[in-house]
């Protein structure tokens, strides 16, 4: 892609904290319209990282560019690390007032109040949040900017699965309609029902970017659950197959094959009339490809 068009554009960035080398020359590109999921283990440099993207600190070394302009000069950029900045002893409402007053916005607040899913609880003050309930108002802060590119750090921490599922829509919205959204998580989980591209940072380095797709790959061993209509029958089966070998055998078998034996597997199990419930990795690949990445890296 075009540099200029990029969404972010990171060369050898840099950050220290006097001995602690937070990020160890970064590159990074992030294309327009995208959700990029930022992983890493605790202290690997995803807040810093987003914090840079946010304008909050400056890197020591390398060039950041945001939209196609210096970090510095970026405009359209909005989000929150470390959890949202709220006025505590004002309502949802007001919240939004003030920052829109502030900042010489002309924006909707009931609209993005109820976007976030939080319009019954507009007149109720902050105090009283729950940190789901901050964290969305937090989301809805940074939507009545507009932005380009939103900057979330956590932005599931404390969400009900109801409220992930509102919050991860919001998101997909944006995207699809030319914004790029960047979050960090834990969840590994969350980042795949969430993002196409990753980048896993491991002690301040970073050790993949990409599709997600790119993590996996159809000569990769791995272990699979497998619920069918007749398990004793699966397990026969799977015994038989070649390349595949069944390492647990019970009512929830679970199998290790690379993708060609597990379809070998598969299409053996339609002939005999053995219906597939579920068939899914035990770990994802991009847990898999985070533990493998991150330890290969603290390992140095
Ligand atoms: N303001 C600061 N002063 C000193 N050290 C810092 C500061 N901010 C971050 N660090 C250090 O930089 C490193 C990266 O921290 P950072 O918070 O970016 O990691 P993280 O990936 O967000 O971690 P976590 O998953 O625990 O939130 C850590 O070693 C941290 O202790």
């Amino acid at each position: 892609m075009d540099d200029a068009t990029l969404a972010v554009r990171a060369r050898g960035i840099t950050k220290c904290f006097g001995d602690v080398v937070a990020l160890d020359h970064v590159d990074l590109d992030i294309a327009p319209g995208q959700i990029h999921g930022l992983v890493g283990p605790n202290g690997a440099g995803k807040t810093t990282l987003l914090g840079l993207l946010l304008g909050l600190a400056v890197a020591d070394e390398g060039s950041l560019e945001i939209l196609g302009a210096p970090v510095a000069k970026a405009s359209g950029v909005a989000g929150f690390v470390d959890g949202p900045g709220l006025y505590p002893s004002l309502t949802a409402r007001k919240n939004l007032a003030a920052l829109a007053k502030l900042r010489g916005l002309d924006a909707d607040i009931d609209e993005v109040l109820a976007e976030v899913g939080l319009a019954d609880v507009a007149d109720d003050r902050v105090r009283g949040f729950s940190l789901g309930m901050r964290q969305r108002l937090g989301l809805a802060a940074a939507l009545l900017t507009k932005p380009r590119l939103l900057v979330l750090d956590e932005p599931a921490n404390g969400l009900d699965p109801a409220g992930k599922k509102h919050v991860h829509g919001v998101l997909h919205r944006l995207a699809a309609e030319g914004s790029t959204v960047v979050v960090s998580s834990h969840r590994m989980d969350d980042v795949e029902a969430l993002c196409a591209e990753v980048t896993i940072l491991a002690t301040g380095r970073v050790v993949f970017t990409g599709p997600l797709g790119k993590l996996s790959s159809d000569d990769q061993e791995l272990d699979y659950r497998l619920r069918t209509s007749d398990p004793s029958a699966a397990s026969r089966l799977a015994a038989e197959t070649t390349g595949v070998v069944v390492v647990d055998g019970a009512e929830l078998l679970v199998v290790r094959a690379m993708v060609p034996a597990l379809d070998a597997l598969m299409s053996r199990l339609i002939g005999a009339g053995v219906a597939v419930r579920e068939l899914a990795p035990v770990v994802s690949p991009l847990e898999a490809a985070f533990l493998d990445l991150t330890e290969q890296e603290s390992g140095r």
